[in-house]
């Protein structure tokens, strides 16, 4: 046992079964997280929210030690009292001492093995513990026996609580995506963790899913006491089931409570209002309630602050930071989305009509000027994977666009970018191949969610005159990010919100 990193818990602070304090990660000289504290407490729901770029996963990595941070201390208390400062615990000893459990946000399923097969490799371990590390378990050793009967009843309960009991055969692959997505959740569980930490469950799900998905949290929860670490962009996910939810923006906590105190927290709105699709319109409709939305809309009274859109979100204020490596680098702090607007707007609009030309630095919350981008690997590269869209028309045909915001996805600032980038109709995004799919999600830095939203699938039904239940909605008025028109001309009328950049 590592003396450094376990000792005896301070019972006063049993109810945290996570206590983040002061944690900073630095790559190079961005800084991901500067000087982050929250709590998760045991047998709670806690959402870690925030923009792209914001810092969360990068949060997760260091509390499942993929990453060491740079500084800070992550403290995971366990039920039996023992205590674990997981930045010092290494990595692959965090599931099994310290109980942690981690799915991501890709799939991570061994898709050609059967969803028994799945989660009896992830009890991997302890089947290995009953062998006593040798062959004992092929000769029928009674205790691997037992073990592994164990194991194989473990697994059905949770293929069970996943609602995927009937598929226990078939590969893992097979699976509908949100099928997958309780697998790997399922999988987890199996390794009996304290703490489940979940990194976008609800990406890609429809709502059917998303309902299901909802429903095994609140299973695990009630049932398990397990604690839940969650992060996520579906805000009805997110809203319904978490206890806690903690906002992060640019690295740094924005805002901290109960879903009902941060989904009307200014801040929270106007770091969201920096997401310039349909994540907005999530926030402010359904979730954010109805005064807030007007607030929005019309600026805010002239008694409780400034008038103008921008000096209410307020002007980027950046703090100045030392490098370990002596060098100087600035981070921009909660309320700087109005200046990173402004900025986007002139950008766009002296934008030449070719990806091919966009610069490297995207105009995302991920890019931002304040920030230097970022060099991840693991991550959406700064420049687009191709020279760009290879179907970009001048300008419409017939000197009318398509209402792109037709397509789930597509809200009306995605789709003046499009435009601007000289995509106009549905049979242009039809005919997107995967490069070209590639190109405009490094554009609209959007990792893999043009293909996750089917986009093309859309546009091919929608340039036949054929309908989706989406489109349906929007020719409806009932989208609100969304023009009515089935038409529209080549430069979208401003939406209500878009109207306010
Ligand atoms: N390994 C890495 N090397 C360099 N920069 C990184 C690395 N991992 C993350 N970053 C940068 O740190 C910042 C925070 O990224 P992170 O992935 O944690 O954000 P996020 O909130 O999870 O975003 P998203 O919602 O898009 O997943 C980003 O600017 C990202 O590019």
């Amino acid at each position: 046992m590592n003396a450094s990193s376990i000792q005896k818990a301070n019972p006063g602070m049993n109810d945290a079964i996570l206590q983040v304090e002061h944690l900073s990660m630095k790559f190079g000289g961005l800084v991901a997280i500067g000087d982050l504290s929250f709590q998760a407490r045991r047998g709670e729901i806690t959402a870690l929210i925030g923009p792209n770029g914001a810092g969360k996963t990068t949060v997760f990595n260091c509390i499942t030690g993929f990453y060491k941070p740079s500084e800070g201390m992550i403290t995971l208390n366990r039920q039996d009292g023992s205590t674990y400062l997981l930045e010092r615990l290494p990595n692959h000893e965090i599931p099994a001492r310290a109980k942690v459990a981690r799915t991501f946000q890709n799939i991570r399923l061994f898709s050609g093995m059967t969803l028994l097969e799945n989660l009896l490799v992830a009890q991997h371990n302890k089947l290995m513990k009953a062998s006593g590390y040798t062959v004992l378990g092929l000769f029928g050793f009674s205790g691997y026996r037992k073990a592994s009967a164990e194991s194989i009843e473990l697994a059905k309960h949770w293929l069970e609580k996943a609602d995927i009991v009937d598929r226990a055969d078939d590969p893992a692959g097979d699976l509908p995506y949100g099928a997958q997505r309780r697998l790997e959740i399922a999988r987890a569980m199996c390794t009996g963790p304290e703490l489940l930490c979940l990194d976008e469950p609800a990406a890609g799900l429809n709502p059917k899913e998303s309902m299901a998905l909802n429903a095994l949290l609140m299973d695990i929860k009630n049932t398990t006491g397990t604690s839940i670490l969650l992060i996520e962009h579906d805000m009805s996910v997110v809203m319904q089931i978490s206890d806690h939810v903690v906002v992060l923006e640019y690295g740094r906590k924005i805002s901290d409570g109960n879903p009902q105190s941060v989904r009307t927290d200014p801040r929270v709105i106007a770091a969201y209002l920096g997401v310039d699709d349909e994540e907005v319109e999530t926030v402010l409709t359904e979730v954010g309630d109805e005064d807030v939305i007007e607030q929005l809309d019309t600026g805010p009274d002239s008694a409780h602050g400034p008038g103008t859109s921008s000096s209410y979100l307020a002007g980027p204020v950046t703090e100045t930071v030392g490098h370990s490596e002596g060098e100087r680098v600035t981070v921009s702090k909660g309320a700087s989305k109005a200046g990173q607007f402004d900025a986007r707007a002139k950008a766009a609009a002296s934008q030449p009509a070719s990806l091919a030309t966009v610069p490297a630095a995207k105009p995302t919350a991920k890019s931002s000027a304040a920030r230097p981008p970022a060099k991840s690997p693991a991550k959406a590269p700064a420049t687009p994977k191709t020279s760009g869209i290879s179907n970009r028309l001048a300008a419409p045909r017939g000197g009318t666009a398509d209402n792109l915001t037709r397509i789930k996805g597509i809200g009306t600032v995605n789709e003046q970018k499009l435009n601007q980038h000289g995509i106009f109709h549905f049979d242009q995004i039809a005919a997107w191949k995967k490069s070209d799919v590639e190109a405009a999600e490094a554009y609209l830095a959007f990792d893999g969610r043009i293909a996750r939203e089917e986009w093309v699938k859309q546009a091919k039904l929608l340039s036949r005159g054929k309908e989706t239940e989406f489109s349906r909605r929007v020719d409806a008025g009932k989208v609100e990010t969304s023009h009515a028109s089935g038409k529209t001309a080549a430069k979208p009328a401003a939406s209500k919100r878009g109207g306010r950049k």
